[in-house]
């Protein structure tokens, strides 16, 4: 049996009372952290409060090699899979669960709060406005994607809020909103469509903390900003609605 159970946003207590018992329940814990991490929590942090050990997983155990760790364990054990927010949201977790299907292993979730929520209650910008999501990756080799820019642009045009999660990488460490903007700043400099110029941009960071930081302004502007320790996340906003302007204005 694989149980997959979102940790939520910022400690090791954001996990949901059911996802805790089930959690102290299990015979095997795995974790992964390289979609999402718990900045204010540690794996000791953690294995204190389950009573148990955890095994972290890379993302090669979990997408080449399931079949040699989750997957054999949970043929005849109790495991449980965690991951940072939800484990269904912006993760490829759900080829997991589709592979233990395959393997005749019963699945279930226990839901997280995830970034995608926090950020609507965070800014004020409304879930229902919000388009197609998009990464900013570190650059590889120098290489600027401007695949984000496009999916802005395509947003923008249809009146629609844009999320960019911002990469996460083992040696580069966690890409900041400044970096973020710089990054987009780039694309646009190189494509002159004027899809930014001038455009509000919102960052926010360590949601679910007790400090939050969240912070609108033209995105010239926020290249500079510090917004302090990861995570961070940033929104490229559609034409505001009054109340979410009244919102921004407000808390950010
Ligand atoms: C690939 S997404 C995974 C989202 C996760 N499954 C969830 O439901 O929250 C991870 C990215 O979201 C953003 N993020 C996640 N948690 C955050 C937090 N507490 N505060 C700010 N940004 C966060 C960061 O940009 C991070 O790289």
């Amino acid at each position: 049996m694989l149980t997959f159970i979102g940790l939520g946003l910022y400690d090791e207590e954001d996990v949901s009372l059911k996802g805790l018992k089930a959690i102290q329940e299990a015979d095997v814990i795995y974790a992964e952290f390289y979609t999402s991490r718990l900045m204010g929590s540690s794996i000791e942090k953690m294995e204190g409060l389950y009573g148990k050990p955890v095994k972290v997983l890379a993302r090669e155990d979990v997408e080449q090699h399931p079949k040699e760790n989750v997957l054999k364990d949970a043929l005849d054990k109790k495991v449980v899979f965690l991951t940072g927010g939800d484990a269904m949201v912006a993760t490829t977790h759900i080829d997991l669960r589709l592979r233990a299907k395959e393997m005749g292993i019963s699945t279930s979730i226990i839901h997280g709060s995830s970034i995608a929520s926090a950020v609507c209650g965070l800014t004020g910008l409304q879930n229902y406005r919000f388009g197609k999501s998009a990464t900013i990756a570190f650059p590889y080799k120098n290489i600027v994607s401007e695949a984000p820019y496009d999916t802005i642009k395509m947003n923008k045009q249809n009146g629609l809020h844009t999320i960019i999660f911002l990469d996460i990488d083992r040696e580069k460490g966690y890409m900041t909103v400044n970096q973020g903007v710089e990054l987009l700043l780039k694309v646009e400099e190189k494509r002159m469509e004027n899809v930014l110029t001038d455009s509000l941009c919102v960052g926010i960071a360590r949601a679910g903390s007790s400090d939050p930081c969240v912070k609108a302004d033209r995105i010239d502007r926020l290249k500079s900003y510090d917004f302090g320790g990861p995570l961070h996340i940033m929104v490229i906003p559609a034409e505001l609605h009054f109340l979410e302007e009244e919102a921004l204005n407000e808390f950010a």
